[in-house]
């Protein structure tokens, strides 16, 4: 693959001071710029080759659209649902994370909670600074030989059990991916979610917010657990449903909620916040020192080895890419886009072609399948098609061309 050029970048938040540094050490000139509004972020990213956010900068279609040069989108940190990754991927842009700086963080902060919950640590400390001494109100209740459910068995989600084990809870969950056998090695027990609902004392959620996980936690499910269930959501507001969280905490049907996250960030419907079962952070999970030291270093580290030609670490959008970083593979991709522009040049009528089929030989070929489609690809709608293809838009291209015929 051609070497990416990335000269300069915009960091709109608060991304930890390794990041810049690490990025000018080695020739990109940046500018940070914060709580930008939509018009402003608009005008101001034509100017960038590279973007890095955390959580708060939307960054969405329009943005994307009007990012005339932009190469790459990084994420210092793990969830990407701030950002259209369908639109960054049409237009050839590598949307990349850093998803593991900032698991522990998120994972102790989920634990801080579950403490808090039990034994009502926040209202206490409320009530000792407005002057009462107040023992009996806030009686609690040991975690000790209770059950956790653990919806989302991933990086955080484990790393929540083997912390929650040592206070000697119960740990059950389920994920739809991380196999069971391999969750029981780490002391989970998985079950469906008909099984887990009702044996929960406490829940807490950790997977991405996606159309399968929004409002996992509902009215519905509410209904399926024990009365009083405590639940805990320090990944992304919505996958518990706010407003049956706030009805089951009215009923009683939940008996507390710790959240870290919510559907709209700051929250305006204050209901929940407000709520006296409620504990909230205002998305607190990967504040840490270590947790921004590590994702600010790696995401400066993932854009300099991708400019530098070494490795593709951390793409979320742009998987073909990752084997495209030895010599071998660039005389590859030159020549294929060359196959494709021979074959454009062939095509008699000039309308593009319905179908390519490529086929490779030998060995040493094997590792260039998934780049050697989209090489020739690129060559083929290079010329007169109107759209800049590359490696990483070129499927969805190639796609849309057909749709339209
Ligand atoms: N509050 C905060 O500041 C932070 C929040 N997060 C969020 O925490 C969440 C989890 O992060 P990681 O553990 O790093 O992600 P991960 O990708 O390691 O784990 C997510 C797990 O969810 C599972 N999953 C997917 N669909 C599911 C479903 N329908 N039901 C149950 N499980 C399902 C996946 O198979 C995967 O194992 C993400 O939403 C992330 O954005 C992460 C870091 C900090
Ligand atoms: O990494 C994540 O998914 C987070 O939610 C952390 O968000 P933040 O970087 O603190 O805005």
């Amino acid at each position: 693959m051609a070497p990416i050029s990335i000269q300069t970048v915009l960091i709109s938040e608060s991304v930890d001071p390794r990041c810049k540094a690490i990025l000018e050490e080695n020739g990109i000139r940046v500018t940070e710029k914060q709580n930008m509004k939509k018009d402003e972020l608009m005008a101001e990213i034509k100017n960038y080759d590279g973007l890095v956010v955390r959580s708060a900068t939307k960054v969405t279609a329009d943005i994307i659209n009007a990012a005339d040069n932009l190469k790459i989108i990084g994420r210092a940190g793990t969830g990407v649902d701030n950002v259209d990754v369908d639109a960054a991927t049409k237009k050839g842009i590598i949307v990349m994370n850093t998803p593991s700086g900032n698991t522990i963080s998120a994972a102790e902060l989920t634990c801080a909670l579950l403490m808090s919950l039990s034994r009502n640590v926040p209202q206490a400390a409320m009530s000792m600074k407005q002057g009462n001494w107040d023992r009996k109100k806030f009686m609690g209740a040991e975690l000790y030989g209770k059950v956790l459910g653990i919806v989302g068995l991933g990086r955080i989600g484990k790393e929540v059990a083997s912390r929650m084990q040592s206070f000697g809870m119960k740990t059950i969950g389920y994920d739809p991916i991380t196999p069971p056998e391999v969750t029981a090695s780490w002391g989970v027990e998985q079950m469906s979610l008909e099984q887990l609902w009702p044996q929960c004392d406490y829940i807490t959620v950790h997977t991405p917010l996606m159309p399968s996980t929004v409002g996992l936690l509902s009215d519905e499910t509410f209904a399926r657990c024990k009365k009083g269930v405590k639940v805990v959501n320090c990944a992304r507001g919505g996958i518990i449903d706010e407003e049956a969280l706030l009805r089951a905490l009215e009923s009683g049907q939940c008996g507390g909620a710790g959240l870290d996250v919510f559907v709209e960030e700051p929250p305006k419907n204050r209901a929940l916040v407000d709520h006296p079962n409620v504990i909230s952070c205002p998305h607190l999970g990967a504040s840490t020192k270590e947790a921004q030291a590590r994702c600010g270093e790696d995401i400066a580290l993932q854009i300099v080895d991708m400019v530098q030609g070494k490795k593709l670490v951390g793409a979320v959008n742009a998987q073909v890419l990752a084997s495209t970083f030895s010599q071998e593979s660039h005389q590859l991709i030159k020549l294929g886009e060359a196959v494709g522009a021979v074959l454009q040049s062939c095509s008699a009528s000039n309308k593009p072609c319905s179908q390519v089929e490529i086929t490779t030989q030998g060995d040493c070929m094997k590792s260039s399948t998934g780049y050697m489609t989209s090489s020739v690809l690129v060559g083929l709608l290079n010329h007169g098609s109107g759209c800049c293809p590359n490696l990483v838009n070129v499927l969805s291209l190639s796609l849309r061309n057909l749709e339209s015929r």
